[in-house]
């Protein structure tokens, strides 16, 4: 049985050539649950993914890794004991180019001291990855496809995928996270998504972190996230009068029905107001809030 592992950070730093790329992050990623590591480009997202792997030493700070059979929480930078409960998978995947697919899998099995080589043989079956060809030939698609197997398989306390998957086409994706909440109901493991596809993943999310800049705009469980808005629909008129005062992160309209999301808690009494009005209130779409919460600063909105 997996033990799942917690994650810590305290005042996390790392820099490139002086500039920051995480600045003084604190972290909680509870055990047993799916993350979505979510920034825009450059926020920091990989390179936080790799100094949770331990494949990067912290300039500032550090990073914790907590598992009941650890006994202590341990720093996983060149730290075997925690790294062989760790599984990052890059998009890059981190690949042998020269290696045959069955070749690659069999290190993996080798390595890995969780792996399942009955879920990957299954899962390359069904992503439809030719286990007789050379890495270097695989269309990119079928790379990013190779990776999702070798980190599903790895059955890893701490799987991490940063943005591995961004490389095959929705179909694909939509098998890949199938397959992730699958296996995860019957292997339960803290798992970590790196994506800005955020749309496409916000159902599958328990908890978020967003970063901008290498800083943390919030951490949150999804639900509270998706409570510190709403999104009001109804006539047009309506739904305008209703919002006016509001912050509004999104409008849609389609003939007279409109559709307005804003930031702010709804009361009961408004909730009310609402219901007389005729409008239907929902939470908010977490992909309005992500791109509300990393607007650049003076973005009107
Ligand atoms: N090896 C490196 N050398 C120099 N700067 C780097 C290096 N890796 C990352 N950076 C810088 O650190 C910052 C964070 O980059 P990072 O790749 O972690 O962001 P990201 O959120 O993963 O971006 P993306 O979504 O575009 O992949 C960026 O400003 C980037 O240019």
């Amino acid at each position: 049985m997996n033990q799942t592992l917690a994650v810590r950070t305290e005042n996390l730093s790392v820099s490139f050539a002086g500039v920051p790329a995480l600045d003084r992050l604190d972290l909680r990623l509870a055990p047993g649950k799916i993350h979505g590591l979510l920034g825009r480009n450059g926020s920091g997202k990989s390179t936080l993914a790799a100094t949770l792997a331990g494949f990067r030493q912290p300039d500032e700070g550090r990073v914790l890794i907590e598992g009941s059979d650890l006994g202590t929480a341990l720093e996983p930078y060149e730290n075997a004991v925690v790294t062989s409960r760790i599984c990052l998978i890059r998009e890059s995947g981190d690949l042998v180019d020269a290696a045959a697919v069955k070749h690659v899998i069999a290190l993996a099995a080798s390595l890995r001291p969780y792996w399942d080589n009955e879920l990957a043989g299954e899962l390359l079956d069904r992503f439809e990855v030719p286990t007789n060809k050379r890495v270097q030939k695989l269309s990119r698609g079928k790379k990013s496809a190779l990776g999702v197997v070798l980190g599903l398989a790895s059955r890893a306390p701490l799987t991490i995928f940063d943005e591995s998957y961004l490389g095959m086409d929705v179909p694909s994706r939509n098998l890949f996270y199938d397959a992730l909440l699958a296996d995860y109901a019957e292997v339960p493991r803290t798992v970590v998504l790196s994506t800005h596809l955020v749309s496409e993943v916000s159902t599958m999310l328990e908890e978020v972190v967003i970063l901008d800049n290498g800083r943390l705009v919030t951490q949150s469980p999804v639900d509270a996230l998706r409570g510190r808005g709403a999104s009001i629909v109804g006539p047009v008129a309506a739904v305008d009068e209703f919002t006016a005062g509001f912050t509004v992160l999104a409008e849609e309209r389609l003939g007279g029905t409109k559709s307005t999301t804003v930031l702010g808690d709804l009361d009961p009494v408004l909730l009310a107001e609402a219901a007389a009005a005729g409008l239907e209130v929902g939470p908010v779409g977490l992909q309005d809030l992500f791109v509300h919460l990393t607007a650049p600063t003076g973005a009107s909105r």
